[in-house]
């Protein structure tokens, strides 16, 4: 009789998306026996869980082995090393947002191992990266996903895919691309109502999860920007990086150089006066502000920044956390494929993770 099928699963990065895609995993693989899915390897940025013999980690209590490990992380050579040994194939889940693990990708890829992402790092990093990138899983046939870079498991980057593989011209991408600034703007300057404090509503949306790890590079405008520059780059435009094009950032003057993130959630309410002056003049014409992003494919213009939108528009009706994306393209004409729903949160950023390590076991197992 032949031996059951088994793909091993590397995981680095257990915080609010990597414990959400621990739980999915264990779904996953009671509910797909085949291909045997064995955690090998899952690390923090302190500490590790790793078995020379290969031995399955269980999930239910990987937090607590994790906790009082005196295993370090492995750095991405030696990790290749132990992965490569056991023989099986591996699918390695980044769910950091490390650049120094992005910047390992070509190497994990040439070496086999396929790669499930949310991290934004490798694909809106420098443009070699990316080429690196998609160079080293072609040569390897190694697979590589990352729809939870944009939009999290709302399906953007395999739309995007489909409309340009089945040859649709995509002539304009727009919309909101923020969980974070969804939510921000939503609770902050509702179409009806007062809404709340700025700097209150930014400690919430780090509370539920939405923020990067440091919600600076939320408020700064980068990581609509790295979205943008993952998208344009899948529509076909070369963009060098995510500050190649023009970004409105909205942390303070006075608060660009402070250390820490913590610090500057502290001593953001002393500038809550700014955000009310913006809100307030918009009020002035009937309005709302939101924080938005467009791709100009034909004319290469990408741009990122607060845009005053009539109580009825779409985007100034939104809820919550949600993002809205939409597709301009010549077979969808006039009327836009848009693409609308919660934008971040670790459930449904892990979704599209989990559905992603489903496309590559279909390939590789
Ligand atoms: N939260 C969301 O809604 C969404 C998140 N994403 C992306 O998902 C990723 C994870 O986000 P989230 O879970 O919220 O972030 P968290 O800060 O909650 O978790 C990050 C995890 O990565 C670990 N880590 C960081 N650097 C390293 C490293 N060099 N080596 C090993 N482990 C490391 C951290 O370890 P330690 O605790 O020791 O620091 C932590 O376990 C990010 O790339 C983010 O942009 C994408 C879409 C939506
Ligand atoms: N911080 C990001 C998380 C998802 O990419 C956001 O708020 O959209
Ligand atoms: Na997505």
């Amino acid at each position: 009789m032949a031996a059951a099928k088994q793909v091993n699963i590397a995981i680095i990065g257990a915080g609010g998306v990597g414990k959400c895609f621990l739980g999915q995993l264990e779904t996953l693989a009671q509910r797909r026996p085949s291909p045997k899915l064995v955690l090998t390897y899952i690390s923090t940025s302190k500490k590790a869980i790793y078995n020379s013999d290969y031995a399955a980690i269980t999930i239910n209590d990987v937090f607590s082995k994790l906790a009082s490990s005196s295993q370090a992380p492995l750095a991405p050579p030696k990790l290749i090393e132990y992965l490569k040994s056991s023989g099986s194939k591996t699918v390695l889940v980044d769910n950091t947002s490390s650049q120094d693990v992005a910047d390992a990708y070509p190497l994990f890829l040439g070496n086999g191992i396929s790669i499930v992402t949310p991290n934004k790092k490798a694909f809106s990093g420098s443009y070699k990266l990316w080429q690196e990138i998609f160079s080293a899983a072609e040569q390897s046939g190694a697979k590589v996903y990352h729809e939870s870079s944009v939009g999290a498991g709302l399906p953007v980057i395999s739309t995007l895919n489909d409309l340009v593989n089945t040859g649709d011209e995509v002539t304009k991408i727009e919309g909101v691309f923020s969980g974070t600034m969804s939510f921000l703007f939503n609770s902050f300057a509702p179409t009806s109502g007062k809404g709340g404090q700025w700097s209150a509503e930014v400690r919430k949306a780090k509370e539920l999860g939405y923020t990067e790890p440091d919600p600076r590079d939320d408020l700064n405008g980068l990581d609509v920007a790295r979205k943008l520059t993952i998208l344009a780059r899948h529509a076909g435009l070369e963009v060098e990086s995510p500050t190649s094009f023009p970004v409105q950032s909205l942390i303070p003057k006075e608060l660009e150089s402070v250390a820490t993130g913590d610090e500057f959630l502290e001593k953001l309410p002393a500038f809550d006066s700014q955000m009310e002056e913006t809100k307030a003049a918009a009020e002035k014409e009937g309005k709302v502000v939101r924080f938005v992003g467009s791709i100009d494919v034909a004319s290469k213009q990408v741009k990122v920044g607060l845009e005053k939108f009539d109580l009825s528009h779409p985007i100034a009706a939104l809820k919550g956390s949600d993002n809205i994306i939409s597709f301009y393209t010549k077979r969808y004409g006039s009327n836009p494929l848009i693409i609308q729903g919660a934008g971040a949160g670790g459930e449904v950023t892990a979704m599209g993770v989990t559905s992603d390590l489903i496309k590559v076991l279909s390939q590789v197992a």
